[in-house]
């Protein structure tokens, strides 16, 4: 679901957004965010704006969780605008100590994602965010890390959908809303 709260926002992004064709493999169109920090002003804008969605539309959230490597360049800033802890979620073997894991699929391979035990506690509302959503399968690995340490996912959020890849489709038990949403992948 896009929203009329970002439409202002969303052409200045869009104009910041990047394509690469056949990176990292021949056939993947790569959609880069990298120009967008470039721009720190409207880096800053974006996380007002992603912070002040959560208050209205998500309502309390006791974190804000972001994938690596992308969702950690606006995760936490969202976090600090909403004065809640940033949790990161890695690909595997990055986090020390106990954690908790979920392997899967996605556009161009297979991953497994960690979690610190302890980050998320019993019954504590999560935000999740990353920079693009594909085929989806990362969004579901990092649900099912939440609910696994005992949390729920108040909502997920991406900067881009590429809509044709339908990672919607695996995320049906969950909110997700998308800045941008692309008809070709
Ligand atoms: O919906 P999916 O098909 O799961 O794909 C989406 C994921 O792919 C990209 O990360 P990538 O795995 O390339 O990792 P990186 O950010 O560490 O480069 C992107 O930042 C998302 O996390
Ligand atoms: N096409 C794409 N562009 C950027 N990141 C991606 N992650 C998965 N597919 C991607």
């Amino acid at each position: 679901m896009t929203l009329p709260r970002f439409d202002n926002i969303r052409p200045k992004i869009e104009k910041h957004i990047r394509e690469v064709k056949d990176f990292p493999k021949k056939g993947i169109n790569f959609r880069d965010i990298m120009p967008l920090f470039t721009n720190p002003q409207l880096v800053n804008e974006l996380c007002v704006v992603i912070a002040d969605h959560v208050r209205h539309s998500v309502g309390h959230v006791d974190s804000v969780a972001g994938l690596e490597a992308r969702g950690f360049l606006i995760g936490p800033l969202v976090a600090i605008q909403l004065g809640v802890p940033f949790v990161p979620i890695r690909k595997k073997g990055k986090l020390p100590g106990a954690v908790i894991e979920a392997s899967y699929v996605k556009e161009y391979g297979e991953d497994i994602v960690e979690v610190q035990e302890g980050a998320i506690k019993n019954g504590e509302i999560v935000f999740l965010i990353d920079d693009l959503l594909a085929t989806g399968g990362t969004l579901r690995a990092a649900t099912d890390l939440v609910v696994k340490a005992g949390g729920k996912v108040g909502e997920a959020f991406v900067i881009i959908e590429l809509a044709p890849l339908n990672g919607r489709a695996k995320l049906t038990d969950v909110k997700l809303t998308t800045l941008i949403s692309y008809d070709s992948a």
